[in-house]
């Protein structure tokens, strides 16, 4: 088990030379679970850190596969590092980022392929809570990307018994399923923290879906792929889970602990919080109502506390369930 994010490892044996090489960068709690798949896939895998000893260019010389699994905050800095080396434009990069960067509102795949717009770039995104799949559990993820060929490669690279591996066609619609999600984990934490039971949480997620598809649709993504994988599917899973840290953020808000508070007990990144601002930020350019994510963005600013932000979802104006359902 991979146990640190001091080092650079050599995750497989020394025999590279029949093996396909990844790369994994990032050795926080994804980039760890995603090189143990990998390496469950029987390939060779290199986990490099940015606090290892071997430096990035011999990480991924010769690797088929550049993975990225870094926080939002290190996308644009990594970037930046593997542009000033050379990579073979057959290279395939995947990251599995779910944010959206503060200066720009871009997500990362965006991002990466704004730098290297000759390499096939793939997004991986799906219910991933990383310790399930470090304890061996059963889970399904997606490969998305607009080449075909790609998508399949990561596909058989990161495949193996227990981590069942779809491709399709639909990046941002897959990135975007992914990071949206976070923002409704932190209100479906404060939901269970208020004990507002099982009809509130069902209702929250339910009205959260249509938020994150308005959006999505608007920055060009497939309304079909948030009742995927990437979408409902990661819903179900952060939004029900204590192992996600978005959800203990919203749990720990309504107990009445400060965001500092919470932020400091955490283990680990929430991406949610940076995202709310920015997704805020988005829907106002685009005026895309939001009223969910909205609330999440009073609270964690401080101006309202969880029980009125419940309070101001229940008392908004009365409507029909679905847009525009009694025009002729
Ligand atoms: N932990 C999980 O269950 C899952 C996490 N993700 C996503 O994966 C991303 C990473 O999450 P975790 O690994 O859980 O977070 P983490 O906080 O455990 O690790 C983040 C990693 O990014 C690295 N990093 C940050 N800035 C960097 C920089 N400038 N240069 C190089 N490395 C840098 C850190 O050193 C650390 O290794 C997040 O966007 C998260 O939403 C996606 C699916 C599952
Ligand atoms: O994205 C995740 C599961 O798919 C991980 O969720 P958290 O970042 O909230 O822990």
């Amino acid at each position: 088990m991979i146990n640190t994010q001091s080092q650079q490892h050599n995750l497989a044996s020394n025999t590279e030379t029949s093996q396909k090489i990844t790369t994994v960068i990032g050795a926080g709690a994804w980039g760890s679970t995603l090189a143990t798949v990998a390496e469950r896939s029987d390939h060779h895998v290199r986990l490099w850190s940015r606090y290892g000893e071997e430096s990035l260019e011999s990480a991924i010389q010769d690797a088929e596969i550049i993975l990225s699994a870094v926080s939002m905050k290190g996308v644009q800095s990594v970037i930046d590092r593997v542009k000033s080396i050379h990579i073979p434009e057959n290279t395939i990069i995947v990251t599995a980022t779910k944010g959206l960067d503060p200066e720009t509102t871009h997500t990362p795949s965006r991002m990466w392929k704004e730098a290297f717009p000759s390499h096939p770039v793939v997004v991986l995104s799906g219910p991933n809570l990383a310790k399930e799949i470090q304890n061996n559990l059963p889970a399904a993820t997606v490969m998305a990307s607009e080449d075909e060929a790609a998508a399949e490669a990561a596909q058989e690279m990161f495949a193996c018994e227990t981590f069942r591996v779809y491709i399709n066609n639909d990046p941002i619609g897959t990135e975007l399923g992914g990071t949206l999600k976070n923002v409704v984990a932190i209100a479906a934490g404060i939901c269970d923290g208020l004990k507002l039971g099982t009809n509130a949480k069902a209702g929250l997620l339910t009205r959260a879906l249509p938020e994150m598809i308005r959006i999505g649709t608007s920055l060009g993504a497939s309304s079909e792929t948030f009742f995927g994988l990437s979408g409902l599917g990661d819903l179900l899973a952060t939004c029900d889970s204590p192992l996600s840290r978005n959800y203990q953020v919203g749990y720990g808000l309504a107990q009445g602990k400060t965001l500092e508070e919470v932020l400091n007990d955490l283990e680990g990144t929430a991406e949610g919080v940076n995202t709310t601002k920015v997704l805020v930020r988005l829907a106002r350019q685009e005026q895309i109502p939001i009223p969910i994510s909205g609330q999440v963005y009073r609270l964690l600013k401080g101006k309202s506390t969880p029980e009125q932000a419940v309070q101001a979802l229940m008392a908004r104006e009365l409507k029909a369930e679905f847009d525009d359902i009694f025009d002729d």
